[in-house]
């Protein structure tokens, strides 16, 4: 995660508009997958100073992903009025000092260890649906890369970037490559299982609140497939690739 700082000065003309101007494009950041969280704070001494605090997922998804994507029109058109009032515009990294509500808890993502962790896990996975007597008929004929795509599909829902929106077509692609399938409650529950091997074999943190936050992402996903691949199902077509977070148990930092 990055954090980019705008500092404005807006000319006592302007400043009526400013911060509608600024809920008008918050509705673009809130729809960015590349936005983690936003702040408008405005200066207690000097009412004319603002400062923007935006999160992105990494520089490279806010430059590119963000920029390049569909909302950056909206988000654009609200603000285009106060560019010219911008004094400070970049990205800072987080460093170790904080106070303790300071730092965000650490992403799912960051906790289980990054885009490698993923790939360990989905490796691990697809050696033993290869193998299993349920699952392997269906996943017989799929892409040599599909493991890999599934991981930077997980470890886009957990908090890491936006890799699979960008590159691998998205929430629709995933849902098509579903459709039709009819997949069993029997092959559900043996995938989730699988997956619960794998994450043990490849030594994914096993703390109950990561685990907890894991299975529940798998449950719901893996329910939604079933319903998502019946012959009569009429799946949602467009929407973003889901974020999962920690739920009502966060990170143990003791
Ligand atoms: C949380 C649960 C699940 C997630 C997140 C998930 C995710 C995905 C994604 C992202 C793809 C597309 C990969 C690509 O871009 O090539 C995919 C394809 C597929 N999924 Fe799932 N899936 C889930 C559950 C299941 C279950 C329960 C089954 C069957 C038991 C299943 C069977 C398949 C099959 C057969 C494909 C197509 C493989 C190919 O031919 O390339 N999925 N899944």
């Amino acid at each position: 995660m990055v954090i980019e700082y705008i500092r404005y000065r807006v000319p006592q003309d302007r400043l009526d508009g400013f911060e509608a101007a600024y809920e008008r494009a918050a509705g673009a950041l809130r729809a960015a997958p590349q936005c983690v969280d936003y702040e408008l704070s405005r200066c207690l001494d000097d009412p004319a100073c603002y400062v923007l605090r935006i999160a992105w997922t990494s520089v490279d998804e806010h430059l590119k992903g963000f920029r390049g994507g569909p909302v950056f029109g909206q988000f654009f058109a609200a603000i285009k009025p106060y560019v010219e009032d911008i004094e400070e515009m970049r990205h800072y990294a987080q460093t170790s000092v904080s106070g303790p509500g300071g730092a965000a808890p650490p992403s799912l993502y960051e906790w289980a260890g990054g885009t490698d962790a993923f790939m360990k896990l989905c490796d691990a996975f697809y050696r033993l649906a290869r193998s299993d007597d349920l699952l392997a008929p269906m996943f017989a004929s799929m892409d040599p890369d599909h493991a890999r795509y599934i991981a930077v599909w997980l470890a886009e829902v957990f908090g890491g970037p936006t890799t699979y929106t960008v590159e691998h077509g998205g929430y629709p692609h995933m849902v098509g490559l579903h459709v039709g399938r009819a997949i069993s409650e029997a092959q559900r529950r043996r995938w989730v299982n699988l997956m619960m091997d794998a994450a043990d074999e490849v030594g994914l943190p096993d703390d109950p609140e990561f685990r907890a936050a894991f299975t529940s992402y798998l449950e719901w996903g893996s329910r939604l497939a079933v319903s998502n691949s019946q012959p009569d199902a009429n799946p949602i077509q467009q929407a973003p690739v889901p974020r999962w977070g920690w739920g009502v148990a966060p990170p143990y930092q003791g």
